[in-house]
């Protein structure tokens, strides 16, 4: 009896998975079409939209919702959908997009969630090679770290934003799960641990906590860490999950971040304007006019309140022109096209000596 049902449910999962390669066949058809429609609007058309992206996968969330109790995790369905996606723009355009490599990083692991296994990776070394391998066309996006909940701001990438004139076209956030990965496995005679110093800080209670004797060395990367703990005895590397595969080693002790919600934010970087969503946000760079002088800073942020708009992050930098002064990276919710926004910019013109418009982009979708 029981083996009759199980056949008879697999028969209906087979019919199924038979529907949905229809369906999506016939979706890839159509983002055909569209490839041509862009081609007979424009020369040069942009084909990856992420103002439409964002739109589809937050009625895929919306649709979620009204499965009470939920069958699938708003997580599970949209990375789904995001494949689907980025096969069909795949037919439209491979996309080029370069990331702070090597492979097994998280900003590897932020690319796939963000631009599916459609498109074209390509690992550079540094933050301001991905920023270059955009500004040359090598690549037409990039994807870089800008910030992390638990350590803060990633200060190569915004010093980059100072001198480029690259536009941020959407936001990625990634849970991190840290691991900690050796060859044997066992942790008792573990005598060093290698991570990039982000990892390292955003592990710091549980390695002072569970490996108070070990000694902790900071490496490029997490990917550079995995490679050397698989070669090294008595040695582990803190890294995630995909560097475990990657590097044939075994997970001594998986989520040992100091904050389980730990989450790092990453910008794709473009050269295009992405038009507004209606849930979007926008990054400035900002300098005061008459910065030593006292109210400064109120001013420069004054004309935001007044019109409602909410500040999500604000960081300083030293400028590297004048000793002692500073720029503003400064991230709010709304598009540069949202009255509130226009207005606020206006007020600001007389406070301000930079303005600088880093990007309006929708918000990151889970
Ligand atoms: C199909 C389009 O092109 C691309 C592919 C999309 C898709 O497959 O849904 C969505 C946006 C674009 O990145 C489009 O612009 O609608």
């Amino acid at each position: 009896m029981t083996t009759l049902n199980l056949e008879e449910l697999r028969k209906q999962i087979d019919n199924i998975d038979e529907k949905i390669q229809t369906l999506i066949t016939q979706r890839a058809e159509i983002a055909q079409s569209v490839a041509r429609a862009k081609y007979a609007q424009e020369a040069q058309p942009n084909f990856y939209r992420p103002e439409r992206e964002a739109d589809i996968l937050l009625r895929v969330i919306e649709r979620n919702q009204k499965n009470q109790p939920k069958v699938l995790p708003d997580e599970s369905l949209t990375p789904i959908f995001r494949e689907i996606i980025s096969a069909c723009l795949s037919l439209q355009k491979p996309l080029k997009v370069a990331y702070l490599g090597p492979q097994g990083t998280y900003s590897q692991a932020a690319t796939a969630k963000h631009f599916g296994h459609g498109a074209h990776t390509v690992p550079v070394q540094t933050i301001e090679e991905v920023f270059r391998e955009v500004e040359t066309d090598r690549a037409q996006y990039g994807v870089v770290p800008v910030e992390n909940s638990t350590e803060g701001g990633v200060n190569q990438t915004l010093d980059c934003f100072m001198s480029s004139d690259l536009k941020i076209c959407g936001e990625i956030e990634l849970p991190i799960h840290h691991c900690l990965l050796s060859q044997s496995g066992d942790i008792t005679r573990l005598v060093r641990v290698y991570s990039h110093q982000q990892s390292l800080a955003q592990c710091r209670s549980w390695l002072s906590g569970h490996l108070p004797a070990v000694n902790c060395i900071a490496v490029s990367s997490n990917a550079e860490a995995a490679r050397r703990a698989a070669e090294e005895p008595d040695t582990a590397a803190i890294a995630g999950i995909t560097a475990a595969e990657r590097y044939h080693l075994q997970v001594v002790k998986a989520n040992i971040e100091d904050y389980p919600q730990n989450t790092t934010r990453f910008a794709v970087l473009g050269k295009h304007f992405v038009p507004r969503t209606g849930r979007d946000k926008s990054s400035f760079l900002l300098s005061a006019a008459q910065s030593n002088h006292s109210g400064a800073l109120l001013r420069l942020l004054k004309p935001f309140s007044d019109n409602g708009l909410n500040l999500t992050r604000i960081e300083s930098r030293p400028s590297r022109q004048n000793l002692w002064e500073y720029v503003f990276f400064i991230d709010l919710d709304g598009h540069i096209e949202d009255e509130a926004v226009k207005t606020a910019l206006d007020l600001l013109t007389t406070h301000a000596s930079l303005v600088k418009h880093l990007g309006s982009y929708p918000r990151a979708i889970a």
